[in-house]
């Protein structure tokens, strides 16, 4: 045991610990406070089936929506107002915001591209839009038709309108740990378009590792040169889970102040312009993770699960959610 003079003697465990941890490059903002309630994004009924060769019968995506209503969960992305051209399987967006049972207290978003989906969105009783753009040039044109730079004129015109309406927008930033196309994106660019988006006046900032290629460690990267520019409580992480990292990924964003939390039920989805990429982490397994952790979400797991069942069962697959899977078992 080393003494240092005047000092309290160093234990040989953590001498041992410091010899083994030498050179290692030490992150100074990973800490272990976590959140006490993290607000979870359900975006099984839009991410989740926007991605599904056999369009959803509406009557089905209705039901899952009211279903999910009453599992305790904040907030249920319903759908999206695009091009039916572009995306056949939300083409009913009209109809999906008509019929579903709007419980209090659960917000409703949908997606608007542009300022002739947000009229659409608004027209039927939406309260709250987003936008999404991205941090790579190619998925941007791919996805949206249009650069970056042009993606942030065509979100002005939806972000003037939506103020005058006072309706809330969130953004999301897609690709920001990697790109169908381009590979890895830089931290900064992300940082770059997220800053621009919360500028813009957007309340939420979702990241999304839309081909689900990310790992911890550049989250942790990614993260710091974000929360440079944005606010951390004005952050959400989206995952997919692509290389089963999705849990870890989201468990190190809380571990550096991320409290918000994108997923979908059963493990619903993928992106139709990111080839290959599997659905979102399963909300199940989030809730799990999370109530396990002693974290708050208000939503109840066993209700939760069998909203699962119901959707898995309407698309004749397997369900994608780990813990799902176990809870048949027992
Ligand atoms: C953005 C556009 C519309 C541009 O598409 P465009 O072709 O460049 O648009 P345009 O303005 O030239 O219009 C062409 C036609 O589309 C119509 N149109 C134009 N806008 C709308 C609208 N809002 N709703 C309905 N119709 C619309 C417009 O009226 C016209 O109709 P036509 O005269 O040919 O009959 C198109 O590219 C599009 O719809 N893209 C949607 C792609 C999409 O939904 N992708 C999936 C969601 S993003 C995602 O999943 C990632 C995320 C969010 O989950 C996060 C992550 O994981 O990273």
């Amino acid at each position: 045991m080393l003494v240092l003079s005047k000092m309290a003697p160093v234990p040989t465990r953590v001498l041992l610990r410091m010899v083994q941890n030498f050179g290692r490059k030490y992150t100074t903002n990973v800490n272990t406070r976590l959140p006490e309630y993290v607000k979870i994004v359900e975006v099984g009924p839009r991410d989740g089936l926007q991605n599904e060769k056999e369009i959803v019968p509406t009557s089905v995506k209705v039901d899952l929506i009211n279903r999910l209503s009453e599992t305790g969960l904040p907030v249920i992305e319903a759908t999206s107002f695009v091009s039916p051209k572009w995306v056949p399987q939300m083409g009913d967006h009209t109809d999906v915001m008509r019929d579903i049972r709007r419980h209090p207290g659960v917000n409703y978003p949908v997606l608007t591209p542009n300022l002739k989906g947000f009229q659409s969105a608004i027209a039927v009783g939406a309260k709250e839009v987003a936008i999404f753009g991205a941090a790579s040039e190619s998925f941007s044109k791919k996805n949206i038709n249009c650069s970056i730079e042009e993606s942030l004129k065509r979100f002005d015109e939806v972000m003037k309108a939506a103020r005058e309406a006072n309706i809330p927008v969130r953004a999301y930033v897609s690709c920001v740990l990697g790109c169908p196309y381009e590979g890895k994106i830089a931290p900064a660019a992300v940082a770059e378009v997220a800053s621009k988006m919360y500028a813009m006046g957007c309340y939420e900032i979702s990241l999304g590792d839309t081909i689900g290629v990310g790992t911890p460690g550049g989250m942790q990267d990614m993260l710091r040169a974000v929360t440079k520019e944005v606010p951390v409580d004005a952050l959400a992480v989206h995952c997919h889970d692509t290389y089963g990292q999705a849990l870890a990924n989201i468990l190190t964003a809380l571990q550096m102040g991320v409290s918000v939390v994108d997923s979908s039920v059963a493990g619903l989805g993928g992106c139709p312009y990111a080839k290959g990429a599997s659905g979102n982490v399963a909300t199940e397994d989030v809730v799990y993770m999370l109530h396990g952790l002693g974290i708050k979400t208000g939503v109840d797991l066993d209700k939760l699960t069998s909203v699962g069942s119901f959707i898995s069962a309407a698309l004749g697959r397997r369900t994608s959610s780990k813990v799902a899977q176990a809870m048949s078992k027992l």
